[in-house]
């Protein structure tokens, strides 16, 4: 005759309870992930509420009415540390993932990713046989600026140029910072009438900005538009427009100078 083992049997309803709990968990870490913190506090505290319902419904008898609460506040603080601990995950991925693309004091791109970018819309241009243009800036004396004023007015100055380009461009323009006190600005689909009208707007706002915030430095900025012979590679179109800007270097800095390239 078959008498139920009174072990087994609680060790089955222990086995029910954790796999129903773990089944809360399930709600919360996926609005935790996608809706963020606060929506997953919520969903935490709506589902710790539940649980409490459904174990004081369920008939389950406890021999002292506290080990209930006890029990319930248990549950909302795993939900709670669940939800905290994935907040605090994604927001390191993302900042992670974020610094893979972009400089760490500017938010603009980083070189790695602009020439990513850059290779895609040379590869592109050359197919479609359509123009784009790519802006070299450096800033002039700023190693002066840094030694005058203390590095942090540099990076404060390094990240108002970046903002400042970056309200001028559209949507589908790129910012890079490609190192130190160097940026690039890609403008695809862009002859040189129009790289114009952008690049000396970009170049007054910067002036204009540094001039209000008493900042001694001015800007050499090469404009080098590419229409046929588009060279092959990225770091062949960031060198073109390096030396272009270069050339505004040597000939007394804070200005512009446009060129088309012809191959
Ligand atoms: N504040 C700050 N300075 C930086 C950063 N990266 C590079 N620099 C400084 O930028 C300066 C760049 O110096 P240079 O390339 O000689 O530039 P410059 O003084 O503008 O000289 P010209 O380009 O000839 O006008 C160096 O002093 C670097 O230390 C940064 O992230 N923050």
């Amino acid at each position: 005759m078959y008498s139920p083992n009174p072990s087994c049997e609680s060790q089955e309803n222990l086995q029910e309870e954790v796999i129903c709990t773990l089944f809360y968990l399930i709600p919360i870490a996926i609005v935790t992930w996608f809706g963020g913190r606060l929506l997953g506090i919520v969903v935490a505290i709506v589902n710790a509420l539940a649980w409490a319902f459904a174990d004081s419904s369920s008939g389950h008898t406890y021999s002292h009415t506290a080990i209930f609460y006890w029990n319930s506040t248990v549950v909302f603080g795993i939900f709670l540390v669940l939800t905290l601990l994935l907040s605090v995950l994604k927001d390191a991925l993302e900042k992670q993932t974020a610094l893979a693309f972009t400089d760490y004091l500017t938010g603009a791109l980083n070189r790695r990713a602009f020439s990513d970018l850059l290779q895609m819309e040379i590869d592109r241009s050359k197919r479609y046989k359509h123009p784009f243009t790519v802006a070299y800036i450096d800033i002039d004396n700023f190693k002066q600026l840094n030694d005058k004023f203390g590095h942090r007015a540099g990076d404060l100055v390094l990240c108002t140029v970046a903002d400042l380009a970056r309200t001028q461009l559209r949507s589908t323009d790129l910012c890079a910072r490609l190192g130190g006190d160097e940026f690039a600005l890609f403008f695809p689909e862009s002859g040189q009438e129009a790289a114009q009208i952008i690049t000396s707007k970009i170049q007054l706002c910067l002036l204009g900005e540094m001039e209000k915030n008493k900042w001694p430095v001015t800007f050499s900025i090469g404009v080098l538009t590419f229409i046929d012979n588009i060279p092959h590679t990225v770091d062949e179109v960031i060198d073109l427009s390096d030396s272009l800007m270069y050339a505004v270097k040597n000939n007394g800095k804070d200005a512009i100078r446009y060129s088309i390239y012809t191959g």
